[in-house]
């Protein structure tokens, strides 16, 4: 049988020894309990006559709703949870935190860090309780206050769970909220000596306002990361070239287009951030930092790149030079051989989606990648750049659907015109048969003819194409290329 009271002189104790592990770890906690009064009024939590927290009513908009609202962990989340309540496990019961055993004044104070760690999206991260209050739903906090059995432990748990399953649009309309404090800017980033003026400059472009002490607001974006300007935009993106308060660096990050409200519409968006940190660093893979949700839009922080090679062909005809093919053509098959040596597929390479940083080329846009092994969705690519197989629904090569997709990039910046998107010169290409391409070598254009071969497993892979003697000769050296800087240039 189980022993309610034993159960509650036990956790009674317990609670105290976590409490006080808790007070070491907070600065702002102690053990004396005058002094935990004190620090509980700089936590502004009041709790009025009927239970409810009055710091939640007096202004919503200084909180801000938890972010993470699915599978994107909080970037301040600890590895390590202080608290775990397991009701059910009587093995646990000795070291149980069971809110029955709190004072009545602790009782009506939401405690986080022991109701949090039954939810994934209510966090239990260290916290600055001065500067970051987890307020509970009123009827959370009524329910927390009259437990006195097991059975209301239990109904307790089950409350929870229904507000972790509660879906992401819904959350933002309840009071648990976080409060958060901007970075202060990082003006200059003292071990980015390069960098530094041309920061000083954008941000004096910009005319960044000095944040506010205390300011709070609800968004992650705007309390990270100081906006510069929009760099681009494609059909689900537009992306933002943005400086980070905290360091002083400037990244790249991708908003949606549109809130994503339908499951699917979430689970593309988290396809391409799995699909970056699945591949993880890579010199030519454009580096991802991290990605989050927000009012339903999927944000993703990478690295930024000097623009596509689209735009550098447009600057630079260099580019179209057989060596500079070449390196092109290199780089991209090493960051495919990586890819595919981990079982996933690019299925969108094309020249828009090859980023330039000083001189390196670096695949990005990972929003169509899947895996090889066609255990995923699969959606195709550019038609201009898919080879037949792929639109005749066979999908059993996927590598080399991206190697196909290589070769007709090369073979477009050759070129120096857009590949056509249907008609007899779209047949013939996936026929296998190329215009030639005066002023380039003969080995060059029968590797182009090789990667768009018709038949699928007559194309080279990656890592057989990285091994061409082409790409083992010779060549004089030549200045890198580079994409003119559009903020700096007006
Ligand atoms: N890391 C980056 N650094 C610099 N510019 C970038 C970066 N990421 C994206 N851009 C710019 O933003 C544009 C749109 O980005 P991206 O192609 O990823 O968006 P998208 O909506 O997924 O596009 P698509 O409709 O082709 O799928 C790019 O063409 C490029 O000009």
């Amino acid at each position: 049988m189980y022993d309610a009271s034993a159960m509650e002189h036990n956790e009674g104790v317990d609670l105290s020894q976590q409490l006080s592990q808790v007070c070491l770890e907070s600065p702002l906690h102690h053990n004396n309990s005058e002094e935990d009064l004190e620090s509980q009024d700089k936590f502004d939590i009041r709790i009025s006559d009927d239970g409810v927290n009055l710091a939640d009513q007096e202004n919503p908009s200084d909180y801000i709703c938890s972010q993470d609202f699915f599978c994107t962990p909080d970037f301040i989340t600890p590895v390590d949870q202080q608290f775990s309540i397991d009701l059910d496990n009587k093995e646990n019961s000795n070291s149980l935190r069971s809110p029955s055993a709190l004072t009545p004044l602790r009782l009506k104070r939401p405690r986080p860090d022991n109701i949090h760690s039954h939810s994934t999206w209510l966090d239990d991260s260290p916290r600055d309780l001065g500067q970051e209050i987890i307020p509970l739903s009123e009827s959370t906090i009524v329910e927390e206050t009259s437990i006195t059995s097991i059975d209301k432990k239990t109904q307790l748990a089950e409350q929870l769970a229904q507000l972790s399953a509660i879906p992401p649009s819904s959350r933002e309309r309840l009071p648990n909220m976080r409060r958060r404090v901007p970075s202060p800017v990082c003006l200059q980033n003292p071990f980015l000596e390069e960098d530094v003026s041309l920061q000083q400059k954008l941000i004096a472009q910009a005319r960044m306002p000095a944040p506010l002490s205390g300011q709070t607001s609800i968004s992650r974006y705007r309390d990270d990361f100081h906006e510069i300007q929009e760099i681009g935009h494609g059909y689900f993106s537009r992306v933002f070239k943005v400086l980070k308060r905290i360091d002083g660096c400037l990244y790249a990050v991708k908003r949606s287009q549109h809130p994503l409200l339908a499951t699917s519409a979430r689970k593309q968006a988290l396809t391409e951030v799995q699909a970056l940190a699945a591949v993880g660093a890579h010199e030519n893979v454009v580096r991802y930092y991290t990605a989050w949700f927000e009012s339903d839009y999927c944000y993703i922080q990478t690295e930024l790149c000097d623009g596509t090679v689209t735009q550098l062909r447009n600057s630079d005809p260099s580019v179209s030079l057989e060596h500079s093919l070449l390196e092109i053509m290199r780089q991209m098959a090493s960051a495919l051989s990586v890819m595919h040596a981990k079982g996933l597929v690019h299925l969108d390479l094309k020249p828009d989606n090859i980023y330039v940083l000083n001189g390196v080329y670096k695949l990005g846009d990972f929003g169509r990648a899947t895996r090889a092994d066609r255990s995923m969705d699969i959606e195709e690519g550019d038609s201009r750049y898919m080879p037949l197989e792929i639109l005749n629904d066979d999908y059993s090569q996927l590598p080399k659907v991206d190697m196909f997709a290589l070769g007709a990039t090369i073979y477009e910046l050759a070129r120096g015109s857009s590949l056509p998107t249907s008609g007899s010169q779209f047949q013939l290409l996936r026929q296998g048969k190329l215009t030639l391409l005066p002023g380039y070598s003969t080995p060059f254009q029968n590797i182009l003819k090789a990667l768009m071969n018709p038949t699928a497993s007559a194309r080279p892979s990656a890592a057989e194409l990285l091994k061409h003697p082409i790409f083992h000769r010779d060549v004089p050296s030549l200045p890198s290329p580079t994409v003119p800087d559009k903020t700096t240039s007006h």
